[in-house]
């Protein structure tokens, strides 16, 4: 029985998930990182939030670990390189606590637009201090949002409710969306120069880190309020101190900061500076939301191989999963096999489907068979961590699907480029039953064994009986032989099912009969 680590704190819902769903599960929230190291061995899956950081130490400890699920959206926590080298599918909860943290932006919205935290404070000191506070009214002010996704735009949404205009900078969005949100799509540049209030929705990339630098914060209105919910470092936090002491900004609230838990910020104590903790998803409802989807998620990946809101690795749904899989085990089969006749490395690979797996997600059964062709070199590739594999090493990737298949009614095909000429092979289920039907263009029906003596020959009598002499010679029992011949007298392939390994000097001996050009066996 699969066996999950909740390292978090979770809503208890996930537990129960698990439990409902017959994993094994451990709740242990606050683990140091030795800790997590000495434990991580023994599990299948880990549901983490964000104070969990399963980097690559932990990752490199997690010899069991299939999957890290993190119940949120941010994964910059995890170590999600390091997760798909290793073959460790990572996911996310990319919608649970969208509305929650726009509704904790726009709550920041407020609180800066009328000094709500400080009036508080005055007025619970026996102050009174209604004279020190002179808020902004939002009606008809406008708002720049800086990323405009799932957050950014429930923010947009929210504020159009509250009739502000709102301008919107995101290279991604496009026209239509925009139209569809009634939001204006702009340049940073026209943003800094209109908006009112600037809030950010971006995750942390290299293209964001200080998106508002010094630089951009000059270029914004005399009086802008700043709302960061998204992450720390979007912001240069320096330059917001000196912008909200100087009045140029006239209020600030941050909920994320460059680092966390922010203990002595720069920005603490400064005029209009408004802080939370970290606490934009932190409802009961978006908590439940994120437990009991990651808690899915996982067991639903551990159980049945159905992937969602993955980051490495393509989806594939829960009704997907049990038609694919037949086919991505022959798929993997198939890329054994093609990696096995590469003979150490291989430049280009192209893999087809005809037929029903056509139609399916191929994107799956293509990891799949990159994963087989490129595990005679890597033994603990797997379809997560095979694409990134196959990129790294500058190997041409093409995919090709017909609808129908001429003489199977599926067929997959995988050839493999080594030194300027092509390898092939190609499999389909038949009857239920995973086979070999083609090697080489040549026609066969042989079934996957563990072990195949793979040989390469020109058809001319003599070579079956002097191959059986051999093999019986060495003690070693035919389970299966198949034949293929482009014609008579022409290059043939014999596959030779085999009840054990063939020692080397056996191997050697086929090699030197005149019929043989190549000989190899492969293992499955
Ligand atoms: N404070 C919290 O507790 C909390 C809670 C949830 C999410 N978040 C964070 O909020 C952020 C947004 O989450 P989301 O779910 O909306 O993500 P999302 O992926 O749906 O949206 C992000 C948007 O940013 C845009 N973007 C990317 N690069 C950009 C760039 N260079 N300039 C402008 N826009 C760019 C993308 O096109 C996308 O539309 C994430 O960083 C997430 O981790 C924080
Ligand atoms: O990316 C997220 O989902 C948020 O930052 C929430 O983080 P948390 O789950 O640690 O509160």
């Amino acid at each position: 029985m699969p066996k999950v680590l909740i390292a978090d704190k979770l809503s208890p819902a996930a537990a129960e998930i698990f439990k409902n769903r017959g994993l094994e599960v451990d709740v242990k929230p606050g683990l140091t990182k030795e800790e997590l190291i000495d434990i991580i061995g023994d599990y299948d899956g880990l549901a983490v939030r964000s104070a969990c950081k399963p980097d690559a130490d932990v990752i490199a400890a997690a010899t069991n670990l299939k999957v890290i699920g993190r119940a949120g959206i941010g994964v910059d926590n995890i170590d999600v390189k390091a997760a798909t080298a290793k073959g460790i599918v990572v996911m996310n909860t990319p919608f649970g606590n969208a509305i929650t943290t726009a509704e904790h932006a726009i709550a920041m919205l407020f609180a800066a637009a009328r000094q709500i935290p400080a009036a508080d404070r005055g007025t619970q000191a026996g102050e009174w201090p209604k004279k020190a506070f002179m808020g902004t009214e939002l009606t008809a002010k406008t708002l720049g949002v800086i990323g405009c996704g799932n957050i950014g735009s429930i923010v947009a949404e929210r504020a159009l409710g509250l009739k502000m205009k709102v301008v919107a900078y995101d290279p991604f969005l496009t026209e239509e969306r925009a139209t569809d949100l009634g939001v204006q799509k702009v340049e940073l540049e026209q943003l800094l120069a209109r908006a009112d209030a600037i809030t950010l929705h971006t995750p942390l990339t290299a293209a964001t880190k200080n998106i508002l630098s010094a630089d951009a914060i000059q270029k914004t209105k005399k009086g802008v309020m700043i709302i960061n919910c998204a992450r720390g470092g979007l912001v240069d936090e320096a330059a917001v101190r000196a912008g909200l002491d100087s009045g140029h900004i006239s209020a600030a609230a941050f909920d994320v900061f460059v680092e966390e838990p922010a203990k002595d910020n720069i920005l603490f104590g400064a005029p209009n500076f408004i802080a939370t903790p970290h606490l934009g998803a932190a409802t009961t409802e978006a908590q439940e939301n994120v437990a009991l989807q990651i808690a899915e998620q996982i067991a639903d990946y551990l159980l049945t191989g159905a992937i969602s809101n993955a980051l490495n690795t393509p989806s594939i749904t829960a009704e997907e999963a049990p038609r694919l899989k037949p086919y991505a085990d022959l798929a993997e089969k198939l890329g054994l096999f093609a990696g096995q006749i590469a003979d150490g490395g291989f430049s280009d690979i192209e893999i087809g489907f005809e037929g029903e797996p056509a139609h399916l997600n191929t994107k799956p059964l293509t990891a799949a068979a990159v994963a087989g062709a490129l595990r005679p070199l890597f033994t603990e590739v797997n379809m997560v961590s095979a694409p990134e594999m196959l990129k790294a090493r500058g190997v041409t990737l093409t995919e090709a699907t017909r609808s129908d298949s001429p003489v199977y009614d599926n067929l997959i095909r995988i050839r493999v480029k080594v030194d300027g000429s092509w390898r092939d092979v190609a499999g389909s289920i038949v009857a239920g039953v995973p086979k070999i039907v083609e090697v080489k263009g040549m026609a066969l029906d042989a079934k996957f064994r563990p072990v195949i003596l793979y040989v390469n020959n020109v058809d001319k009598p003599g070579f079956i009986g002097s191959l059986g002499v051999m093999l019986g010679d060495a003690g070693i029992n035919i389970a299966t032989f198949n034949l293929g011949r482009q014609s008579q007298g022409e290059e043939a392939v014999a596959l030779v099912g085999i009840d054990a390994e063939i020692p080397e000097d056996v191997v050697k001996k086929i090699e030197a009969l005149p019929q043989v050009r190549y000989v190899k066996v492969l293992t499955f």
